[in-house]
């Protein structure tokens, strides 16, 4: 478990995390989303002790990170993959690091074979590529088989066998009940990934919901019609109080409706006579919901043409 109370980091006239106050659960993995420069790193960071915070506190199962006994098996994380020694070979780079924290050789062993790296383990990491540090990371933050993992932006640099791979190994370990926090870019793998999400825009929060509930709120889903006489049933539609826009890809006889119901609106097109020939369900995406949430927020990057 991780927890956060007001929690917030300035550095100069710069507020990077402004009072989060967050509690991730255990046994799911939560998706820790928001544009560049959000601060998800740095909250990250003041969780595992790298920051110390302006104000405020985090706290991972109950204590702050630099009170921890045995901080690795209590807390492991992926903040940044250029942390290994290039010179080293990934085993030395674990072993050390198994040593200094009192965890058992075998767990070196045992953490290669899970990221993949067993055949490379004694090649320098420098020459590794960004995914193979990525697994290494990987594998030092699960060296000491801690309760809670931290992984910012894992699936960088992975391939598309790597990504699913990951997928797999971060479902596995919330569902061995361990707090899985985990940041990145790339929309849909989260909502392949993450049980529940985190958005923050600016340092400050923006949402801490579920995904399935964030997708539900978006103003993207909506009901697909299609119909030869969709002229006729569009008055309809308008003065039941329904909103209608046209459909992404669709011909000139079909729409998308928003704010109705699949039944509504088929009884609706039935009452007036109406012939339908599609009527279907468009969900959002995350994608969709998280650009809709965070479309105040960004601060960086290009906008669309006014
Ligand atoms: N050491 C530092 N000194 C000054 N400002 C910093 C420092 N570290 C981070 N910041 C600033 O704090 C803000 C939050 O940065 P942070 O890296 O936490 O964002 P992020 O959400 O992880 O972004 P990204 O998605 O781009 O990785 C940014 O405006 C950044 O410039």
């Amino acid at each position: 478990m991780i927890s956060m109370r007001d929690l917030t980091k300035k550095y100069r006239a710069r507020t990077a995390v402004e009072a989060l106050s967050l509690e991730i659960e255990p046994g799911r993995v939560t998706g820790f989303l928001g544009p560049n420069g959000a601060g998800k790193s740095t909250t990250m960071r003041m969780v595992m002790g790298l920051d110390a915070p302006t104000a405020g506190r985090a706290l991972v199962n109950g204590r702050p990170y630099a009170e921890l006994r045995h901080p690795l098996r209590e807390a492991g994380a992926l903040l940044d993959p250029r942390s290994a020694h290039p010179g080293r070979s990934a085993r030395a780079h674990l072993t050390g690091m198994a040593r200094s924290n009192g965890i058992p050789a075998a767990r070196v062993t045992a953490v290669l074979d899970t990221v993949g790296l067993a055949a490379v383990a004694d090649r320098r990491v420098g020459s590794f590529s960004l995914g193979m540090r990525q697994r290494l990371g990987i594998a030092a933050a699960l060296l000491g088989d801690p309760p809670v993992l931290l992984l910012d932006e894992p699936v960088n640099g992975l391939d598309p066998d790597g990504v699913r791979w990951l997928r797999e190994l971060i479902r596995s370990l919330a569902a061995e009940g361990r707090t899985v926090f985990l940041s990145s870019h790339l929309m849909s793998e989260m909502q392949e990934t993450a049980d529940h999400v985190v958005v923050i825009g600016r340092g400050r929060l923006i949402a801490d919901a579920p995904v399935a509930s964030i997708i539900e709120r978006s103003s993207a889903n909506a009901v697909r019609i299609r119909s030869p006489r969709l002229g006729e049933l569009l008055p309809h539609l308008a003065a039941a109080g329904l909103t209608v826009r046209a459909a992404d890809g669709g011909g000139r006889d079909e729409v998308l409706v928003l704010g109705g119901d699949l039944a509504g609106i088929g009884e609706l097109a039935f009452r007036h006579r109406v012939p339908v020939h599609e009527l279907s369900q468009r969900r959002a995406s995350l994608e969709e919901a998280y650009m809709e949430l965070t479309e105040s927020s960004v601060e960086y990057g290009e906008r669309e043409p006014a």
